[in-house]
């Protein structure tokens, strides 16, 4: 019998199952003369992007797509960046381009971010691929929102009319959230550092979205019972023996209690996003082997 409340939701096998689908898809493509290839830029040598970038790498070859990898020193110029955003730009073996975030100080992220080709845009951070998805869809979506839907929509196909409460407006996380939400037809509040009474908003949720970056600020007895909690966070604490373990926004246990069903961390959103990485790479890459970036790129939302 299944528990009416309190179901964990399998991030890393919805992914699993997603990567099967894309690997299916990038097999026709290849056959058919075209080999999807992402590429990825690192800058600087902060410890926890590189695990991200290896995994990442890993994964699109597992899917049968190629994988590039370019390393740019954190002293690295601005100049010499973007020269190398426009070479990957007109390579025609790169279908997807990455520029793994955050950036070096002294780069401006939304420079380089718009120096994309928007059609190989897989993050979906260029601004038209943010104006499409305002718009209701059309272009490439941001993957950790991608992701969020999917595990979403696992638990609960129909999305209509509920009330999804959002917590944090970042560009690439909250607002797009945001939009996909809106665009399902449900009611959205989005909060954030100045939102007042917090948690009365969020015990208004039927769908609660947190995406802050505060460890498990999020408290049981914010959520409404029988809410949905999708648990977007990814944070490193200490623990008691001197090493660290992740944890989300939401305090897991508690919420669990009251939640009809909670995604974990870690195990939930972050390998969704990797997924969703390698499903918008097969879409761009379908899109530049014939077709413009409206056709098949994300023409439904999810
Ligand atoms: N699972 C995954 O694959 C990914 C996970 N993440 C994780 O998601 C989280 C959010 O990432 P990101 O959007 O980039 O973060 P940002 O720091 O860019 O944005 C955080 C948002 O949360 C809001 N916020 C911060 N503190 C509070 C608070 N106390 N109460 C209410 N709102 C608050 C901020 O409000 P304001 O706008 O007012 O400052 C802001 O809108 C992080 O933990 C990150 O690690 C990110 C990307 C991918
Ligand atoms: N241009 C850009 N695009 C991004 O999408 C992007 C980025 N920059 N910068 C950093 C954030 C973070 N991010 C994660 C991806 C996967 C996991 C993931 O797979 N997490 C595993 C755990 C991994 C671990 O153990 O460290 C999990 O949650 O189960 C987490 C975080 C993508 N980001």
């Amino acid at each position: 019998m299944t528990q009416p409340f309190g179901r964990v939701i399998d991030g890393k096998a919805v992914a699993a199952e997603l990567r099967r689908d894309v690997a299916r898809d990038v097999a026709e493509l290849v056959a058919s003369g075209c080999q999807p290839g992402l590429a990825v830029i690192l800058m600087g040598i902060d410890p926890a992007s590189q695990v991200y970038v290896r995994n990442k790498a890993k994964q699109t070859r597992e899917v049968g797509m190629a994988s590039f990898e370019h390393r740019l020193p954190a002293t690295a110029r601005q100049t010499e960046l973007l020269s190398l955003v426009q070479q990957l730009n007109n390579d025609p073996a790169v279908h997807g381009i990455l520029v793994q975030l955050p950036l070096p100080g002294h780069i401006d992220e939304r420079i380089v971010l718009r120096a994309i080709d928007p059609a190989k845009d897989v993050d979906g951070f260029h601004p038209l691929n943010a104006g499409l998805l305002a718009g209701g869809g059309g272009g490439l979506v941001p993957c950790t929102p991608l992701g969020s839907m999917i595990l979403l929509r696992s638990v609960r196909p129909g999305l209509r009319g509920a009330h999804a409460v959002v917590l944090g407006r970042s560009n690439i996380v909250g607002k797009p959230i945001a939009q996909l939400l809106l665009a399902a037809d449900c009611t959205v509040t989005v909060a954030h550092s100045k939102t007042e009474r917090l948690p009365d908003i969020c015990r208004q949720a039927d769908f609660l979205i947190a995406a802050i970056g505060r460890p498990e600020m999020i408290q049981g007895d914010w959520i409404k019972a029988g809410a949905i909690v999708i648990d977007v966070g990814i944070n490193r604490v200490p623990t008691v023996d001197g090493k660290t373990r992740l944890v989300g926004d939401v305090a897991f246990e508690d919420a669990r209690q009251r939640a009809f069903a909670i995604t974990p961390v870690p195990g939930g959103v972050g390998p969704m996003t990797i997924a969703c990485l390698l499903r918008n790479t097969l879409q761009a890459a379908r899109s530049q082997s014939g077709g413009s970036i409206l056709s098949s790129a994300g023409k439904s939302l999810p």
